[in-house]
């Protein structure tokens, strides 16, 4: 296999199309009622005319729902309300049907894909469909250990990659990008302040389920020492998530740049996706333009890395459940944007003999 160049990215992401864009905004001058009146939702419809390269705009009609899962090693020190190595089993709910995500998507009609890239389960107790890119069980403890080795990290960019490459080839049209993990906010807290040059305690939150001072300071702690190691590679985005990331993280990173090379749009979930997309718009400056913020979930490091991006939330509804649940809240109102966009009127018009004379 020939060695990954994350620089090659950089070239390969185009921006979505100028042109189309203008060509969106001149429809939407000409319909019935004022470009803006509709808000946030004509941007919407804009940015995705523009990503589709399509005016008008084509509704969104086959989205998928695509979740990395992987466990944390750093989860041994207490940092997360649930225990070490149980993603697993928030895995097997989810594609039983019984987490909000589940849920949300049967009534969207959204099939969701999980990728096991480092559950510490054993496989054969997993539900069949989970998609199989395991390159390690468990991710190693940022605080004293790299949580991957470059071949790990390399390996799980990559099948993010052939994820995004699958998705597109068969079709869909939109993706919600999410995480299942135990521990994953802690190595996302990690890659947001080394990126943004902060310190711990600005990126701490209250993880998945609201944990109590005592694990905030631990977790705190451990974000801390993660973040010395992580400085010293800050300049090699793969290192970095080798580091401190995990297997899930990296894949994640390579599924956002290959879906803005095939110009698939995504819709970020919560903080750990925002991390990701933070570390992917350090090796292509232009990818955040096919990605839109869904939400904002409440974790500061999450609204920190969505400013260095530029990317605004499209919700803010306090939903920090992960596993794409606020992601996927965002696309009824990507639909109706679309619908908008292609399906209100334009003005008829005006005929040459309704022209006001000229003053003299
Ligand atoms: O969406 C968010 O910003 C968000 C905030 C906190 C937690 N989560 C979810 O909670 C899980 C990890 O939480 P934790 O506390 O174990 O790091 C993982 O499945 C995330 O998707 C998600
Ligand atoms: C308007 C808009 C601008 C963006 N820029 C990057 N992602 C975006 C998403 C939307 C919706």
């Amino acid at each position: 296999m020939s060695s990954l160049n994350l620089d090659d990215f950089s070239d390969l992401i185009e921006r979505p199309d100028g042109g189309v864009r203008r060509d969106a905004e001149a429809r939407r001058e000409r319909q019935i009622v004022p470009p803006g009146s509709l808000g946030r939702l004509d941007d919407l419809g804009e940015w995705l005319a523009a990503a589709q390269s399509a005016v008008p705009v084509r509704p969104v009609e086959r989205p998928r729902v695509v979740l990395f899962a992987g466990d944390h090693g750093i989860a041994e020190l207490d940092v997360s309300a649930r225990p070490a190595g149980s993603a697993g089993e928030l895995v097997r709910e989810v594609l039983e049907g019984g987490r909000p995500v589940s849920v949300l998507a049967r009534r969207l009609g959204v099939p969701v894909r999980v990728v096991d890239m480092a559950l510490d389960t054993d496989p054969e107790t997993l539900p069949e469909d989970v998609v199989r890119h395991r390159v390690r069980r468990g991710s190693g403890r940022i605080d004293v250990e790299d949580a991957l080795t470059l071949e790990e990290a390399e390996a799980a960019f990559r099948a993010g990659m052939t994820v995004a490459d699958e998705e597109a080839d068969s079709g869909t049209d939109l993706v919600v990008l999410g995480d299942v993990s135990v521990g994953g906010t802690t190595a996302a807290g990690v890659l947001i302040a080394a990126l943004c040059g902060t310190d711990a305690s600005v990126v701490t939150g209250r993880g998945g389920l609201a944990i109590d001072d005592l694990t905030w300071m631990r977790k705190c702690a451990a974000i801390r020492d993660a973040l010395r190691r992580a400085r010293p590679v800050l300049g090699d985005q793969l290192q970095l998530l080798a580091t401190v990331g995990g297997a899930d993280l990296a894949a994640i990173t390579g599924f956002l740049l290959q879906a803005a090379v095939r110009k698939l749009p995504v819709v970020l979930d919560g903080v750990t996706v925002a991390a990701c997309a933070l570390v992917g718009q350090r090796i292509a400056f232009r990818a955040p333009d096919w990605w839109l913020a869904a939400h904002n979930s409440g974790e500061p490091g999450q609204a920190k890395a969505l400013d260095r991006m530029a990317l605004e939330p499209l919700l803010d509804h306090g939903v920090r459940v992960g596993e794409g649940a606020g992601g996927l809240l965002a696309l009824p109102l990507v639909q109706a944007a679309a619908a908008l966009a292609a399906e209100l009127p334009e003005k008829p018009e005006p005929s040459v003999e309704e022209e006001p004379e000229k003053e003299e």
